[in-house]
């Protein structure tokens, strides 16, 4: 795009997305509006200041304290199935990583977001949402970042059939949704069943009083389920294939978290979760080497242009930061390709004050400034509960042969693929991923 320039710098990111008053969002995201726009899509203005506020309110910490005891239950529910049917040496069948948390994240989500229990982790029935998601957002990704296809509209319906198809078939199954939960709110008046629909639906617009149309509030869910589930699950398989890659971290963190809690019940978000240090730097490891929404998020400069970086740039002009790239560019982390989550850890390794802050400054996988994720602590907490979860109660090991090497670069592939441990994602808006394949063995001890 020659009137888009992407920034590799700490005050690239700074004057792009922490600007005040913020910059649009490039023109691209209105690919992405499907009846009525919604908090990820608007391009800016009060609009979306006042649709995040409502979004804020369902996502709260005080919501996300009544959601933590359902999410557990999911979580539970996963860590029984992972383990599954055991071999003679109590180590479990292979299991893809990417397919168990797509079901897990979308059970959560849907939960979380509509009260609706799909149990995709038990039942088959509507796995295919994961794969139809996925499979729109290949062709929600070109059109974002080439807005000229969407209006090539021959074109985009024969190069992108099979993604349309889907596309209306997640919109069906949406609909179908969001109709049975309008349902149940007729019905059910009690806290067990709020929901972040619940705020979307009592929320009233401070000046004019009026409430969120049916079709902003399904467009507001729908971007929910879509840029929650699978960007949470992605996390949570990138840091497990990291530890299983990384042997000797793996059990630093599993030793961390098992000396902090007794018994696998015992673990909830708060202060003895925050204080497993180790814990948090492989996390933010995970999320360095691998970020769930890895490309540049474009922002449109004003019309009388902006200084960014100290490049004076002309109005009109777009200008992003990629995640991935500055997470990777060696000005902020030495050996960037090394998954090495002591970089995290001032006094362990070489870390230093200094080293960690400037990493700290640039670590941005949920983006930073006004347009950054709002569903961030709803996906913290799924991911730290997760992982501590699977952490504390098993041994986990990658799977022998060809299995155990899904998910990896490999050294004949194109440069950049090319790397063994590094976990491959693959840029849809999101990320598509595979494996990795892992087998998880009761741990020993069990208290
Ligand atoms: C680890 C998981 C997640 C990651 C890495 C992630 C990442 C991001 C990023 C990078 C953005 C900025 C996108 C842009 O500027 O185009 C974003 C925005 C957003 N995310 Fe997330 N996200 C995650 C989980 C979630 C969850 C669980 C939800 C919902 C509960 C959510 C809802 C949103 C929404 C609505 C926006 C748009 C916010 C706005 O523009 O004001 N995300 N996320």
């Amino acid at each position: 795009m020659p009137n888009s320039i992407a920034f590799n710098t700490a005050d690239g990111l700074n004057d792009i997305y922490r600007r005040p008053g913020g910059l649009l969002k490039h023109k691209g995201y209105e690919a992405m509006v499907h009846r009525a726009p919604n908090s990820f899509t608007m391009r800016g203005g009060k609009d979306h200041l006042r649709r995040r506020r409502i979004l804020g309110e369902g996502l709260s910490d005080k919501s996300l304290r009544v959601y933590e005891p359902r999410i557990l239950e999911h979580i539970n529910k996963f860590c029984d199935i992972i383990a599954g049917t055991v071999d003679q040496d109590g180590w479990s069948s292979p299991k893809d990583m990417a397919s168990y948390c797509n079901y897990l994240s979308f059970d959560v989500m849907s939960d979380i977001v509509f009260g609706a229990k799909y149990n995709l982790l038990e039942i088959d029935r509507f796995r295919y949402v994961c794969k139809v998601i996925e499979k729109s957002n290949e062709r929600m990704n070109v059109l974002v970042h080439a807005g000229r296809w969407a209006t090539l509209k021959l074109l985009d319906r024969f190069l992108f059939r099979r993604a349309i198809f889907a596309r209306n078939r997640f919109i069906r199954f949406v609909t179908r949704l969001v109709g049975d939960r309008i349902s149940k709110s007729k019905s059910v008046h009690q806290l067990e069943s709020m929901d972040v629909f619940s705020h979307l639906q009592e929320a009233k617009d401070p000046s004019t009083g009026h409430s969120l149309s049916a079709n902003e509030i399904t467009a507001e869910s729908t971007t929910l389920i879509v840029a929650g589930s699978d960007s949470t699950s992605t996390s949570i398989t990138s840091v497990l294939f990291y530890l299983s890659h990384y042997p000797e971290v793996c059990d630093r963190v599993t030793a961390e978290i098992r000396n902090n809690f007794t018994h696998a019940n015992e673990i909830c978000i708060g202060a003895t979760l925050f204080s497993c240090r180790y814990f948090s730097a492989c996390i933010n490891e995970a999320f360095r080497m691998s970020p769930a929404a890895g490309s540049c998020l474009f922002r449109e400069l004003p019309n009388h242009g902006a200084v960014i970086d100290g490049e004076t740039l002309p109005g009109g002009s777009n200008v992003g930061v990629g995640i991935y790239s500055i997470h990777h560019n060696p000005t902020y982390f030495p050996d960037p390709f090394t998954y090495r989550p002591e970089r995290w850890i001032v006094g362990l390794d070489d870390a230093t004050q200094g080293s960690l802050e400037k990493g700290l400054s640039v670590l941005n996988p949920f983006s930073v400034g006004s347009r950054s994720c709002v569903g961030k602590s709803l996906a913290m907490m799924e991911l730290q509960l997760t992982l501590a979860s699977v952490l504390h109660r098993y041994d986990i090991k990658l799977a022998e042969g060809d299995l155990g090497r899904i998910g990896e670069g490999h050294a004949d592939w194109e440069y950049g693929r090319h790397r063994e441990h590094e976990y491959q994602l693959y840029e849809y808006i999101t990320s598509s991923k595979m494996g990795p394949y892992l087998q998880f063995r009761a741990r020993k001890d069990q208290p």
